[in-house]
């Protein structure tokens, strides 16, 4: 199931007594008190527990990165999908905890730090070579704009109307794209930074009484990434990606004092924030067939990033404070619905068409040639060209053991033919050729040396013991290479035979040539 963090925000005023966490660190009670703001949260509850993944308060932004993030990054190295979600009223430190502040390095946030986590792991991965590439959305007033147009270089924004809207088009039931969203691959820390950046710029923040630079639209940045093996060549790639999304804080109108522009943005936001909630309840509905994602682009463009196939973790950001309670608690019923989707993260392996054409190619310029020689020896079999069924894949036992036979018997003198159909078989034919030639080799060399020693015949004794015996002619002391043998010595050496320059003797001179000398 997904899972979910709840990030409260530091805050002088926290509502002691009100807000709980227990000592598991995952557990929230909260008690509404009378002077309470939950006129709208529920008439008769007051009270409320809610059990999370785990609450992290007063901890700096790496270890909210390596809590919630690690696990995803290193799946999506893996070739899984993943979605970080941060959810929560407005002020509550969504941005925050998501991009960060960028003056104070440590203060950056879940993006930046996975980038250069990514980055990191990619350069010192030796098995794998990877492209990375970025895109950066958002959703404003229920259109939807790529925050790295073209001409992001030259053009920071004012004005909207300079970014062309961005649509949803369907492929098919489980697949669509955004047409004129920009993908830019990047090579290093510093590219993906920058586009982070350039995307923050263009991002549309209004101010309101409760959060100065409030983030009007949800933000969609998005890290795709592909890899090959270095290892193995085949034709299998991994394809997959994390979208950190930021979501445009829920809020109400009473308190932010909205008007005019942010007035209607916030009627905006609220209003996908419902649909996004419908999404989620729709998916923990286990009977329920129909999921709505298209009453938003919000939902259209996250069908595939909430659960099921994609690791998405979800970070609850609450404002601890009294005057807050109702919100808190509405952020983290959210978060127990999302808690209740499922999820199963998978690979996403494909195969490289290049690449399955090579070896496609490859492997008809082989059957061509065994075709050839099928042909080849069909013919010279006289069988009119006509082709057998011919088996190109490796032989089987039984037809190892068949050729190694027949082609035993074809040494042995017993037929005069070895009938061959495929390359394959000559292969195979020529590997039994050579296996019975050194089993043959073997067994002479094993006879030979266990009825026979060989004697030095650089040796001047040997020489003339041999000379003596008449077994060499004189001249034959220069001979290069005398090779003597004689029986063994634990069997006192009952034969002789003695091989000079091309001179063999016959066994009776042998014979009494032992005798001489003393054998
Ligand atoms: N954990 C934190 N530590 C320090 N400052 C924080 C923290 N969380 C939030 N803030 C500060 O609170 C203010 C509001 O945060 P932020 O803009 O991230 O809220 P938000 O949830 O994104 O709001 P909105 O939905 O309106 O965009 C910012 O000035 C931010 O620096």
């Amino acid at each position: 199931r997904v899972e979910c963090w709840v990030r409260v925000k530091p805050t002088n005023n926290f509502a002691q007594g009100l807000i709980d966490v227990q000592d598991d660190l995952k557990t929230i009670n909260i008690q509404a008190a009378k002077e309470a703001d939950t006129s709208e949260t529920n008439n008769q509850k007051t009270s409320w527990s809610f059990k999370t993944d785990g609450v992290l308060a007063n901890v700096n932004q790496q270890l909210v990165f390596e809590t919630v993030a690690k696990q995803v990054l290193d799946s999506l190295l893996q070739g899984c999908n993943g979605s970080i979600f941060c959810y929560g009223q407005t002020g509550a430190g969504k941005t925050f905890t998501m991009t960060g502040l960028s003056e104070i390095f440590d203060n950056r946030g879940l993006v930046p730090r996975s980038i250069s986590y990514i980055f990191n792991h990619v350069q010192s991965d030796c098995q794998r070579s990877f492209n990375i590439s970025i895109s950066y959305i958002e959703i404003y007033n229920e259109v939807m704009y790529d925050l790295l147009p073209h001409s992001f270089k030259n053009d920071s924004r004012t004005n909207k109307k300079q970014f062309e809207p961005l649509a949803i088009k369907e492929l098919d039931d489980n697949n669509f794209v955004v047409k004129g969203m920009n993908c830019y691959p990047v090579t290093c820390e510093n590219e993906a930074l920058n586009l982070l950046f350039e995307g923050e710029m263009n991002r549309t923040i209004s101010s309101h009484k409760m959060n100065r630079q409030s983030s009007r639209s949800h933000c969609i940045f998005t890290i795709y990434l592909q890899s090959h093996s270095l290892v193995h060549s085949d034709n299998r790639y991994m394809m997959s990606r994390l979208n950190f999304v930021d979501l445009a804080g829920s809020e109400r109108i009473k308190k932010t004092q909205s008007k005019g522009k942010t007035l209607e943005e916030a009627g905006y936001i609220n209003k996908s924030l419902l649909y996004l909630e419908q999404v989620i309840t729709a998916l923990t509905e286990s009977n329920r067939g129909h999921v709505p994602y298209r009453q938003s682009k919000l939902t259209f463009f996250l069908k595939d990033s909430i659960g099921g196939c994609c690791l998405t973790r979800l970070i609850a950001n609450v404002w601890g404070e009294a005057k807050h309670l109702f919100e808190t608690v509405s952020t983290l019923r959210f978060a127990m619905s999302m808690m209740k989707v499922r999820e199963q993260p998978t690979i996403n392996t494909y195969v490289d068409p290049c690449m399955q054409v090579t070896l496609l190619e490859q492997e008809v310029t082989r059957l061509k040639r065994e075709l050839a020689l099928h042909d080849a020896l069909n013919s010279s079999n006289n069988n009119n060209n006509k082709r057998t069924t011919n088996n190109y894949d490796g032989l089987c036992e039984k037809e190892r053991v068949n050729i190694r036979q027949c082609v035993k018997a074809y040494v042995e003198d017993h037929c005069d033919d070895i009938e061959i159909v495929s390359a394959t078989q000559v292969k195979e034919v020529f590997s039994a050729f050579k296996s019975i030639y050194q089993e043959s080799l073997k067994a002479t060399n094993d006879a030979y040396h266990s009825n026979y020693i060989l004697l030095n015949a650089h040796d001047p004794n040997i020489v003339s013991m041999l000379q003596a015996v008449g077994l060499l002619g004189a001249n034959a002391a220069a001979a290069t290479s005398v090779t003597v043998a004689a029986a063994t010595a634990a069997t006192a050496a009952k034969t002789v035979a003695a091989v000079v320059g091309d001179k063999k003797d016959d066994d009776k001179n042998v014979k009494q040539s032992c005798k001489l000398c003393g054998f």
